[in-house]
């Protein structure tokens, strides 16, 4: 589905990623790790057309997207580090926004299913999204992403700052959407919680993207982890 091919990515001149290669299938998560200022933002950015790629090629459905506008990586979505929301749109307003070019009666539906996926958003969809509290934020951001029904997420530290319970609810989000078959890329500084979710792994450092060693946990593993976490 996304098949990402000795990507380079360079601010200014300046090299940040040489030649990254990898791939994500449906239904597949990848973490990629790395410690801050690393280049996990960048790179997932790159993806999606928002961070200058120096060389390499970004493939999606097979189709080379590489130097593509945003729109022809539809099935795409980002969900960004931090509470990018704007604060003054309701929460309803804030989902609107993400429903890309559907019509009313199609978005209301998808709008339901966002209510039905994440019911605290749906008793708090008249109130201003600022004043959402870090896991709802989080959780806000994800059904903004999820609207257009994408068919991959790319998840740029989605547990960061979160207290261990709200963690562990956007963990289990994200076990669910694997069942529905959405592929999912994310970052993750502190790669434990997010390595228990992996399918596969890739740590950044020296601007280099490195397969992890030891191999990821197989599925009765990640079972088990969820189980006693
Ligand atoms: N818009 C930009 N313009 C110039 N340089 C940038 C820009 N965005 C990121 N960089 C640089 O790219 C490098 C990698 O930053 P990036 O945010 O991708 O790392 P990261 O691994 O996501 O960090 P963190 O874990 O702290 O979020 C840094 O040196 C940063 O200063």
């Amino acid at each position: 589905m996304l098949d990402v091919r000795n990507l380079s990515v360079a601010w200014r001149g300046a090299a940040v990623i040489d030649e990254a290669s990898f791939t994500v299938n449906p239904g597949e998560i990848v973490v990629l790790t790395g410690p801050n200022g690393s280049g996990k933002s960048s790179l997932i950015r790159a993806l999606i057309g928002l961070s200058p790629v120096a060389g390499g090629c970004v493939r999606w459905n097979r189709r080379d997207v590489t130097h593509r506008p945003f729109h022809a990586r539809e099935g795409m979505a980002l969900v960004p580090e931090g509470r990018l929301l704007a604060s003054r749109l309701t929460v309803e307003e804030a989902l609107l926004l993400g429903a890309g070019r559907g019509g009313a009666v199609q978005c209301a539906s998808v709008m339901q299913e966002m209510f039905d996926r994440f019911p605290i958003l749906e008793t708090r969809k008249d109130q201003p999204a600022g004043i959402l509290s870090g896991g709802e934020a989080q959780m806000l951001s994800l059904a903004r992403a999820l609207m257009p029904q994408p068919r991959l997420l790319m998840l740029d530290e989605p547990t960061l700052g979160l207290s261990p319970v709200a963690a562990k609810a956007v963990v289990a989000m994200l076990e669910n959407l694997r069942t529905e078959g959405i592929g999912m890329l994310l970052t993750d500084q502190h790669s434990q919680a997010a390595l228990t979710l992996a399918d596969r792994a890739f740590a950044l450092f020296d601007r280099r993207l490195r397969p992890m060693a030891p191999p990821c946990p197989t599925p009765e593993e990640r079972e088990i982890a969820a189980c006693s976490a």
